[in-house]
């Protein structure tokens, strides 16, 4: 039986209608009013006082070259292991041809997105390693055409890292755009962009449910929202250890949760008095406090295979495993984004470029799907190839069953094949 140490309060579905209410209002307004209202928006949300939304090749050099050199080592090992667990995620997806009765040859192959719109974002922080997550990722993909877009930081010019980030990650085209803005205009190709067949990467609340609606008329990678903890901890857990990684998620914004699931009451406990004491040092604190007063969890439990269904049921986009039995928790879990075994690591590392992927399923969407990966901007494909005798041979079973569906034209096209490849000397 779940007991709990901290509550979160229930959520207002207002504010949540409120988010769904406003985007489709911006989306409409895009649609017909394209360029006009884009950048209205842009200077309304975003304080956007520039000209041009695409940035310059000049701009991109300018900001490389005074970049330091530390920062351009630190980001090339980031890009470096992010590519290299891309590229064995993207081997691991085999084109095959089968023959599955005689004559009868099936196929499947790997086509790449042509077109792909990638969104960093940067209210509240410029993320410099999305931009390996989302474009480095595509790239690998073998995508053909990338569009990147970050919003304006103060209004002028996206961040820095974040632009050398983009560029350096192989995007073709960058553009200092936000919010939902920004996904309409990729998805409708406004201010001089290409419209693009996709549209991915994290971002807020308004920015997920862009993505959602705009789901139809492009595709998309994963619903990735604000971002969730959870941690799963037993009695031999540091408590100032997880009350740090907790903490470490929810600065990311006030609508952030993080939870701890335990089997130890006096842990839950612990955890809990860390949490309070090392917020009053932490330097965002504004915003981590507020994410941890209204959706902050401790949920204590009798067992570990409590544990697991718990975890399962919230199925976070981030998961620690702080416990004596990780191989028990890799093998029993099912809903999770990524998963981090023992204290040793942290979602920081996976956040910031370890190797696997950041842009991962928030909200439950761990249920049905993982974070970003290659095969996420790649098709999987089939095709068919039959001799003569086979076409001939599976002809009236395929016209039957047309038959019983009604579907006399579709039984015409097995009938002719019948006639068609009867043998020529019958
Ligand atoms: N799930 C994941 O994989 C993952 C990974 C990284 C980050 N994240 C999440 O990404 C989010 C980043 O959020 P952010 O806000 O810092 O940056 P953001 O770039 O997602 O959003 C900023 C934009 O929001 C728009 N906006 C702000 N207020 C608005 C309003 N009232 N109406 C309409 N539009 C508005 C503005 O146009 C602005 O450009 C965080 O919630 C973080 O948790 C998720
Ligand atoms: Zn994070």
């Amino acid at each position: 039986m779940r007991r709990y140490v901290k509550k979160a309060p229930p959520k207002a579905p207002r504010d949540l209608s409120r988010v769904e209410e406003t985007v489709r209002k911006m989306l409409a307004d895009i649609a017909s009013n394209r360029d006009e209202a884009v950048a209205r928006y842009a200077r309304e949300l975003d304080r956007w006082q520039g000209k041009e939304f695409r940035v310059s090749e000049d701009e991109i050099r300018k900001v490389a070259t005074n970049l330091p050199e530390s920062f351009k080592e630190d980001f090339a090992f980031c890009k470096q292991q992010v590519t290299d667990f891309a590229r064995r995620q993207r081997d691991s997806m085999q084109e095959f041809e089968v023959e599955t009765q005689d004559g009868i040859r099936l196929g499947q192959k790997h086509i790449p997105v042509e077109a792909v719109g990638c969104y960093i974002p940067g209210g509240k922080y410029p993320l410099v390693s999305a931009a390996i997550m989302s474009v480095g990722t595509a790239r690998v993909a073998g995508v053909g055409y990338i569009t990147a877009c970050a919003p304006p930081r103060d209004g002028v010019a996206i961040f820095p890292p974040t632009l050398y980030a983009l560029h350096a990650s192989g995007a073709d085209e960058i553009y200092a755009l936000g919010g939902v803005q920004a996904m309409a205009a990729m998805a409708h190709g406004c201010v001089g962009m290409r419209p693009v067949d996709m549209i991915t990467g994290p971002g807020n609340a308004f920015v997920a449910e862009a993505k959602r609606q705009l789901f139809g008329v492009v595709g998309l990678d994963l619903m990735a929202g604000p971002t969730e903890i959870l941690i799963i901890a037993d009695d031999s857990a540091d408590p100032a250890l997880i009350a740090t990684d907790l903490l470490g998620q929810a600065e990311h914004g006030p609508d952030s949760p993080a939870w701890l699931v335990t089997t130890s009451d006096a842990l839950g406990k612990a955890v809990l008095a860390e949490i309070e004491k090392q917020l009053e040092t932490l330097p965002t604190a504004e915003v981590a406090s507020l994410a941890w007063r209204d959706h902050g969890e401790i949920v204590v439990v009798d067992s570990d295979e409590e544990a697991v269904s718990v975890s399962d049921e919230y199925a976070p986009e981030h998961l620690e495993v702080m416990t004596k039995r990780l191989d028990f928790y890799l093998s029993k879990l099912r809903n999770y984004g990524s998963l981090f075994l023992g204290e040793e690591c942290t979602v920081a590392y996976g956040d910031k470029g370890v190797g696997t992927n950041h842009t991962l399923p928030t909200g439950r969407a761990a249920r049905y799907t993982g974070g970003l990966w290659a095969g996420k901007f790649i098709k999987t494909v089939t095709y068919q190839h039959l001799t003569p005798e086979a076409s001939r041979r599976i002809a009236p079973i395929m016209g039957r069953v047309c038959h019983v569906e009604g579907m006399l034209a579709h039984e015409i096209t097995a009938d002719v094949r019948y006639r068609r490849y009867a043998p020529k000397n019958a």
